[in-house]
C-alpha cells in the first residue's frame, strides 16, 4: 500500500440510531425550500444547493453552504476534505437524518449508513444472526432469510465466516458484514463515513473489494464514502473535494487528484 496520505483530518442503517440533530438556525424565518423531494431522478444520490445552519452561543453557524452533487447507480464516488469541513454532515443529510435548512436532497431508497466503528452496527452474536437481524422488518420466511443472508455475505467475501462469533472477526471483516447487512435488505444506496480508518492494508483492501462488488454488480449500488486516504482515490470513479463547508471541486479522479496535487502539494 502506498504510504497513507492523509488529509488533515463515522450504524448499519436504515438508520433509525439516534444521531443527535444540530439545533435548527434560529435566525432563519423562513422554512427550508425543500428537504427530501421525490421526483424520480437517473441519479441514486442527488443534492442541489443544500445549505446546513447550527447555531452556537445564539451565534448562526453555517456548516454546509449550497453543496451539490450527483452519483448515478453503479457508481463509487469518495468524498474528501479536511477535518471539520462537513463530509459527515454531508453525508446525514444525504441519510435523512439530519434536515438540510435549504436545498433539495433526492436519495433512492432503501439507503444504508455505515459508520466509521464496525462495534457500533455488528451488534449480533453470530454473523448470520447479524445479517438477517435488519431483515426482521420485512415479513419473509425462514428459507428466503437464509438465502438472502448466504447471498449478500458471499457478495463481501464473508461466507464462509456465516456461523462465526462477531467477537472473532476483524475490523475489516466486521465492515464487510456491516456492508452485508445493508445489501440483504436491498439497500440501491451506501453512505460510508471512513471505513477503512482503523484497519491494515488486508483489512482495507478486502473493504475496498466488498464495496467495488456491490456497485459494479447487478443490483448497480451507488456508493459515496467519506474518506481521508488519497491511495483509496483510485478505485473510486468520481470524487468530490470540500473545504469549509463548500464544494470545491468534483469530477473523474484523474481531474480530482490534479487539483489536490496542484493546490496541495503536500498531499503527494
Ligand atoms: N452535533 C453537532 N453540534 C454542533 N456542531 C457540530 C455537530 N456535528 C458537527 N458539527 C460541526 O460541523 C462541522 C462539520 O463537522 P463534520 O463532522 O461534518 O466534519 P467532517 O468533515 O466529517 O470532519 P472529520 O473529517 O473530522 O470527521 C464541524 O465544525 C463540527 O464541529
Amino acid at each position: 500500500m502506498m504510504a497513507c496520505a492523509t488529509i488533515p483530518c463515522h450504524v448499519r442503517a436504515s438508520f433509525s440510531a439516534a444521531v443527535p440533530s444540530l439545533p435548527a438556525d434560529p435566525t432563519s424565518h423562513k422554512l427550508p425550500r425543500q428537504r427530501h423531494c421525490s421526483i424520480p431522478s437517473s441519479f441514486s444520490i442527488e443534492a442541489h444547493d443544500l445549505s446546513f445552519n447550527i447555531s452556537r452561543h445564539n451565534k448562526f453557524i453555517p456548516i454546509l453552504k449550497n453543496c451539490s452533487l450527483q452519483v448515478s447507480p453503479g457508481q463509487l464516488w469518495m468524498l474528501l476534505g479536511p477535518n471539520g469541513c462537513g463530509k459527515s454532515t454531508l453525508l446525514k443529510i444525504l441519510a435523512g437524518v439530519l434536515h438540510p435548512s435549504d436545498g433539495t436532497v433526492n436519495v433512492n431508497r432503501p439507503n444504508s449508513f455505515v459508520f466509521q466503528n464496525p462495534d457500533h452496527q455488528v451488534v449480533m452474536p453470530t454473523i448470520e444472526a447479524d445479517v438477517a437481524f435488519g431483515l426482521g422488518k420485512f415479513s419473509l420466511g425462514s428459507v428466503e432469510v437464509r438465502c438472502r443472508v448466504a447471498k449478500v455475505l458471499e457478495a463481501v467475501g464473508m461466507i464462509e465466516y456465516l456461523q462465526s462469533p462477531v467477537q472473532t472477526l476483524s475490523g475489516g471483516q466486521k465492515q464487510r458484514v456491516a456492508i452485508a447487512g445493508a445489501l440483504a435488505e436491498a439497500c440501491k444506496v451506501l453512505l460510508l463515513d471512513e471505513l477503512t480508518t482503523f484497519l491494515d492494508e488486508n483489512d482495507q483492501m478486502g473493504v475496498i473489494n466488498a464495496v467495488k462488488k456491490c456497485v459494479r454488480g447487478p443490483e448497480q449500488v451507488a456508493a459515496l464514502w467519506v474518506t481521508h486516504r488519497l491511495e483509496e482515490l483510485k478505485y473510486a470513479d468520481d470524487a468530490v473535494y470540500m473545504e469549509d463547508g463548500r464544494v470545491i471541486t468534483q469530477g473523474d479522479i484523474a481531474s480530482v487528484s490534479r487539483f489536490l496535487n496542484r493546490t496541495y502539494k503536500f498531499y503527494t
